[in-house]
């Protein structure tokens, strides 16, 4: 553990004038001070990342990118060192130590970390039932948005609250806020960043019915509220959609001006724009070297294109004239006015789509738009599938004509919801993962653990079955393993990352295996929603290639839809036939190409 110091508190010692003027003078105390030093995991003697020199000043906004083949591991690595689950050697001398300005304050209260490149939360033993959002919500799931996150704040009356959710607002002298002073700082801050993050609205639903975007939001939200004095928002762009992540910059560039707010280092992948106001960056180089200095020096000639601000539309801009069409096959799926309702909340409205064999569709909308709630119709797993028979065809039948079993054999799929409910024992290996993807269950079976009879019974059609699923995991592995992304390919076989306890994988190496487990049963629809969630350039590249016409992840008999909000992480251009349909205000629309 590297922090200098654990007293108690996070308290604010009067600022140095520097700091309130804002005018650059390495006078003030840095932040962050690692002089020369290498990173380890705990444990080990090989250093993760080597001869770091990074010296952060209050009047700097840094970033810390990694770079393009730079493995998962790496940026984890640095902010781990300031989280002390890291270790730094040779420490950082004192008197400041490794946070110089937190003097004598304590960094375990003082320096907070928000990883968003999943949900997280789960990662028990077994499976959790993550569909239950989906039905009437039970009594222990009614915890609203503003009972857990924000229990302290006081609750201003919400129009748009679930008459159902409210609970009797708390009289203010109940409201636990501290000094009338702090209590009004508190509540004006809550109500500034609420109000730029779009959460007003939200604060009296339930938790589980938040969307993905949504739910991150909030957790921006909280991590900005607990007041920390350092805050690490690593990938905070994942999941949010075109606008909120204009909304977010924004607002980040709004708190600097505001004394109380915390300085915030972002986490980014390669691929991820840089705010225009970033004035330095840590680089992450492949094999573990960190360049630092300001964006000019480390990226002297980077197009960093901009992160759009919040007006900005989400309209598509392809031309029609570069799409190619492709030769579709008969419809998978076929919606012809599904609806979805919770309460007096329509969320879908009369949604017309039908996804034919061979076709690649983009699925978009913003945060809340509905899109999680689509795929769970056609997966089934959605209680409102079964009473809209006359309006939706899974597989040419009705919902209630399918076992559902049978309906998730013919359905690959990635989601967040998924991978946070994702079983993470440690006996689990990748082989076990990926093989659960034949049955689309979440228990490996058999002796070869590809599902088949545990007494060795081979399924029907017998042998050639168990022969089949067995080359497949081959050829998923060979297509998307460690040998097409790992920075040092022959130090880990296939043979070894199979072996490997599925929970000891980085964020994007598990990300990779559950794409695997939803193509290896090679089932007629794929459904891949936020699948590329921590992964890096050069596995995304992987996967990409993999998906392409050509690539052999996907044949003409099966449809895949990704649903994204970074278009670039689509696979699919418009001279491979991509369809985009859009969600927006419960409504849905092909919005390419324009339909004759
Ligand atoms: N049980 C529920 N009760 C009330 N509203 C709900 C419930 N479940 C979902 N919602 C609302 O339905 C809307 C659609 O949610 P959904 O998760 O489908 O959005 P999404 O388009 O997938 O968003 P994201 O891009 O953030 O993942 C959200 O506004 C959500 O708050």
């Amino acid at each position: 553990m590297q922090w200098r110091k654990s007293l108690t508190s996070c308290k604010r010692l009067p600022r140095h004038p520097s700091l309130v003027s804002r005018v650059h003078t390495k006078t003030a105390l840095p932040i962050i001070n690692i002089p020369r030093s290498s990173i380890y995991e705990l444990g080990s003697q090989d250093p993760v990342l080597h001869n770091v020199s990074w010296t952060v000043y209050p009047d700097e906004a840094w970033a810390v990118v990694s770079d393009g083949a730079a493995s998962s591991h790496l940026k984890p690595a640095l902010f781990g060192a300031l989280m002390g689950t890291h270790r730094i050697s040779p420490p950082p001398p004192p008197p400041g130590g490794l946070f110089p300005f937190l003097e004598d304050a304590d960094p375990h209260r003082c320096v907070q970390m928000v990883r968003f490149a999943h949900r997280g939360g789960a990662s028990g033993d077994g499976f959790y039932d993550f569909t239950a959002r989906y039905g009437a919500v039970r009594e222990e799931d009614k915890r609203t948005l503003r009972e857990t996150f924000f229990p302290d704040i006081a609750r201003p009356l919400h129009t748009l609250a679930i008459p159902a959710f409210h609970k009797p607002e708390k009289r203010v002298d109940e409201v636990d806020v501290g000094k009338e002073a702090d209590k009004a700082k508190k509540q004006e801050l809550f109500d500034t960043i609420t109000a730029w993050l779009k959460l007003k609205d939200l604060l009296d639903l339930p938790m589980i019915a938040l969307s993905n975007g949504q739910t991150r939001r909030a957790r921006i939200a909280q991590a900005l509220l607990a007041n920390p004095r350092l805050l690490l928002l690593d990938e905070p762009m994942t999941g949010l959609d075109f606008k909120s992540r204009g909304i977010l910059v924004d607002l980040l560039q709004e708190l600097k001006h505001k004394p109380e707010s915390p300085h915030v280092i972002m986490g980014l992948r390669a691929q991820d724009p840089l705010p225009d106001w970033t004035t330095h960056v840590a680089l992450i180089k492949d094999g573990g070297a960190v360049q630092t200095g300001t964006k000019a020096d480390v990226f002297p000639s980077r197009f960093t294109p901009a992160i759009p601000n919040a007006s900005a539309s989400t309209a598509d801009s392809s031309p029609e004239s570069n799409y190619a069409p492709r030769r579709h096959g008969d419809p998978l799926i076929d919606m012809a006015g599904v609806s979805v309702q919770y309460g007096p909340r329509s969320v879908l409205s009369s949604i017309q789509w039908k996804i034919r064999a061979n076709s690649r569709w983009h699925l978009i909308g913003e945060n809340g738009a509905g899109k999680t709630t689509l795929l769970s119709l056609l997966t089934g797993e959605h209680p409102q599938s079964y009473t809209q028979s006359d309006n939706l065809r899974l597989f040419d039948r009705e919902r209630a004509g399918w076992a559902t079993p049978l309906l998730h054999r013919r359905i690959g799929r990635v989601s967040p919801e998924l991978f946070n409910a994702f079983p993470r024992r440690h006996t689990l290996t990748v082989w076990d993962a990926i093989g659960t993807g034949f049955d689309g269950t979440f228990l490996p079976k058999g002796k070869r653990r590809v599902r088949i009879a545990a007494d060795g019974t081979p399924l029907a059609p017998g042998a050639q079955e168990e022969e089949w699923r067995l080359h497949r995991m081959h050829e998923v592995m060979s297509a998307l393993g460690p040998r097409r992304w790992h920075t040092h390919p022959d130090k880990m076989t296939d043979a070894q990352f199979f072996a490997q306890p599925f929970s000891s994988l980085t964020p994007g190496e598990q990300s990779l295996v559950l794409l695997m487990r939803a193509l290896v049963g090679a089932p007629p629809l794929v459904l891949l929603d936020e699948a590329w969630a921590g992964m890096d350039r050069a596995m995304v590249q992987a996967a990409h290639e993999y998906l392409q016409d050509g690539g052999g992840g996907l044949s003409e008999e099966q449809a895949c839809v990704v649903v994204s909000h970074w278009e670039e992480e689509v696979p699919w251009g418009p001279e491979q036939g991509v369809q985009r349909y859009r969600l927006d205000g419960g409504k849905g629309e092909q919005i390419f190409p324009k339909p004759q």
